[in-house]
């Protein structure tokens, strides 16, 4: 699923453009400060309505302009093509526009142009909060289920209620009673779409690691978000007093975590930042051979920001063989084409671009 051709205007410091990028690999060189990350959000913005950079898309309007738009057409496996468009303005006003239409929601967009993303900010994938593990996990279930984003929106509405009643302190339990069952009913199914989900990531993961790094005795493993000899219906019954007096419902799938553990410690804790680099990229390649793989057979797009930091030369190569063997589309930055030239298959489609002062230059 390729992006066929993208437009971006008034995005950060880039000059409006349209470019044809390379269904396989691109490459997109330039000094500090020139825009090449300006891109790569301005994609991340098309398949996410948000940027990666700040919490707000206000900061990613070009200084004294009203707003900011990008446009994309992305092949389908279908076959035809599927017209994004996005603007924002600053008054927070969004358009997104799919195929002429108003987008439902982020998650159409998210079903169009599948990203994944890598840049030095992914290593909070195993030193960061669980919510970013869970987020992660859940990308790969909502691709692959199309039963998870129901789900996952009954759980949030109900979570939200059980917790509003909570706080309001001295309460009927009954009252809780018919948000309690949507609770279960929805963790539940969750908590079994993640184990699925994990139980076929896993394999990958550990292939793809293999053939990155020589890291042993690396485990990955899956925490529900409550006990696991017990059902949540159990958990909750047992733990009310506490969610009462804390005002918010301690377990459930809203807990759930990914542990990576090296000989039973901590990753983050014992990992080199290199080592860990190539853990996030594992894992993220993974899921991006996985989902080539299962039945719809759909690619992601790759967003590797500034991927020579931190990596040695051998690394570098193994990374880039990795991305090349997915036949997905990527997008790599870095300051200087001449480190990553000699990583490529002569007969891999690569295109190459230049940006300056926020010009972007096809140079191959
Ligand atoms: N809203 C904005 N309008 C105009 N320019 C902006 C805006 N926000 C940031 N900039 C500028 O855009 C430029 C491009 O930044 P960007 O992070 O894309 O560069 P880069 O090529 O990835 O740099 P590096 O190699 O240092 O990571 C920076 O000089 C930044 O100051």
């Amino acid at each position: 699923m390729p992006l066929s051709r993208l437009s971006v205007t008034a995005v950060r410091n880039l000059h409006p453009v349209t470019l044809l990028p390379s269904p396989r690999i691109n490459l997109i060189s330039g000094p500090n400060g020139s825009g090449k990350t300006s891109l790569l959000e301005a994609i991340h913005i098309l398949g996410l309505a948000r940027s990666f950079r700040s919490t707000r898309l206000q900061p990613v309007i070009q200084y004294q302009q009203d707003s900011c738009t990008v446009f994309g057409e992305v092949s389908q496996v279908a076959g035809g093509v599927s017209k994004i468009g996005i603007s924002r303005n600053r008054q927070a006003d969004y358009e997104i526009r799919i195929n002429g239409q108003n987008a439902r929601g982020t998650s159409e967009l998210a079903d169009v142009l599948p990203l994944q993303l890598i840049n030095p900010d992914s290593f909070r994938l195993l030193e960061g909060a669980p919510k970013q593990r869970r987020q992660y996990l859940d990308w790969g279930v909502f691709h692959v289920e199309h039963r998870f984003l129901p789900a996952w929106q009954r759980l949030q509405k109900s979570l939200k209620q059980r917790n509003s009643l909570l706080r309001r302190g001295r309460i009927e339990r009954s009252l809780l009673a018919p948000w309690e069952a949507e609770l279960v009913a929805s963790g539940e199914q969750i908590d079994a779409f993640r184990q699925e989900y994990l139980q076929q990531l896993k394999p990958v993961f550990e292939s793809v690691l293999g053939e990155l790094a020589d890291i042993d005795g690396l485990t990955l493993s899956y925490f529900r978000g409550w006990d696991r000899e017990r059902g949540l219906a159990e958990v909750l019954d047992s733990q009310f007093d506490r969610d009462l007096a804390l005002g918010h419902t301690q377990a459930g799938p809203q807990r759930a975590d990914l542990r990576l553990r090296v000989n039973g410690m901590n990753a983050a804790e014992v990992l080199s930042r290199g080592q860990q680099k190539l853990v996030v990229c594992a894992m993220k390649i993974a899921q991006g051979r996985l989902l080539s793989l299962m039945e719809r057979q759909r690619d992601c797009v790759f967003l590797v920001d500034d991927l020579p930091s931190e990596l040695d030369r051998h690394h570098r190569q193994a990374l880039c063989r990795l991305l090349e063997s997915l036949d997905c589309q990527v997008f790599i930055s870095c300051v200087d084409a001449d480190s990553l030239s000699e990583c490529w298959q002569a007969d891999t489609p690569l295109s190459m671009f230049h940006v300056e002062h926020g010009h972007i230059v096809q140079t191959e």
